[in-house]
C-alpha cells in the first residue's frame, strides 16, 4: 500500500516543500504535475522542506492526464475541494493492501472545473467557515493525509520513538 499526495500545478515552493516534508515523515509518494511554478533546485522549497528533499519518492507528470493514467483503480482517487458537500472523513481508506491518491489543486485556480464537473463522487470538502476563502494547501494536505494514516492504524509509521535525550521518557 502506499498513499500518494498529488499537486496540480503548484506555484509556491514554500507549500511544495511542506507537503515533502509530511511525504518524508509519512513515506508518501508526493506527485506532481506539470508546470509547476517554480525549479526543484529553489531555495525556498528546500528550505520549507529542509533537509528531507531527497528522502521524499517524488513522481513527475507531464499534465493531468498522464498523471490519471498512473493510477491502477480510480475508485481510490479523491478530489480534495472546497467545492464538494462530501467530507474527507466520510470515504473508508483502510484497505492498506490498496494505492490511495489524493488530490490538490493549484494555490490559485484549484482542480480545473471540467474535470470536477466529471467526477463530483470523487470530490471531498475540508469542513471550514465562510470567513476564509479557502485553507492552506500544504495544511490540506496534512490534515486529509493524517485521516487516511488514522483510518490505517498508522501503518509503517512509528507510535513511539526512543530519543537520546527524551524530554518524557
Ligand atoms: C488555496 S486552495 C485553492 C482555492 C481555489 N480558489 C479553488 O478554487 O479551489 C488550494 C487547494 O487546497 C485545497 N483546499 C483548500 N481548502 C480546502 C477545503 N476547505 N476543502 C478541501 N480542499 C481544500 C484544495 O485542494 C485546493 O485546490
Amino acid at each position: 500500500m502506499t498513499n500518494h499526495i498529488a499537486l496540480f500545478e503548484p506555484l509556491m515552493p514554500s507549500n511544495t516543500g511542506n507537503i515533502a516534508r509530511t511525504c518524508a515523515a509519512t513515506d508518501t509518494v508526493l506527485d506532481l504535475i506539470y508546470p509547476l511554478g517554480f525549479r526543484t533546485d529553489d531555495k525556498s522549497l528546500k528550505r520549507a522542506g529542509l533537509d528531507y528533499w531527497d528522502n521524499v519518492n517524488i513522481h513527475y507528470h507531464d499534465d493531468l492526464d498522464a498523471f490519471l493514467a498512473t493510477i491502477p483503480d480510480k475508485q481510490f482517487l479523491y478530489l480534495i475541494t472546497k467545492f464538494s458537500d462530501q467530507v474527507y472523513t466520510d470515504p473508508d481508506y483502510s484497505d492498506i493492501t490498496k494505492d490511495h491518491y489524493f488530490l490538490f489543486g493549484k494555490e490559485t485556480t484549484g482542480l480545473p472545473e471540467p474535470f470536477m464537473r466529471a467526477n463530483p463522487d470523487k470530490a471531498l470538502r475540508i469542513p471550514m467557515t465562510d470567513k476564509v476563502r479557502a485553507l492552506n494547501l500544504s495544511n490540506s494536505a496534512a490534515i486529509v493525509i493524517f485521516e487516511a494514516l488514522r483510518q490505517q492504524n498508522f501503518a509503517g509509521l512509528e507510535k513511539s520513538h526512543r530519543y537520546p535525550h527524551d524530554k518524557l521518557k
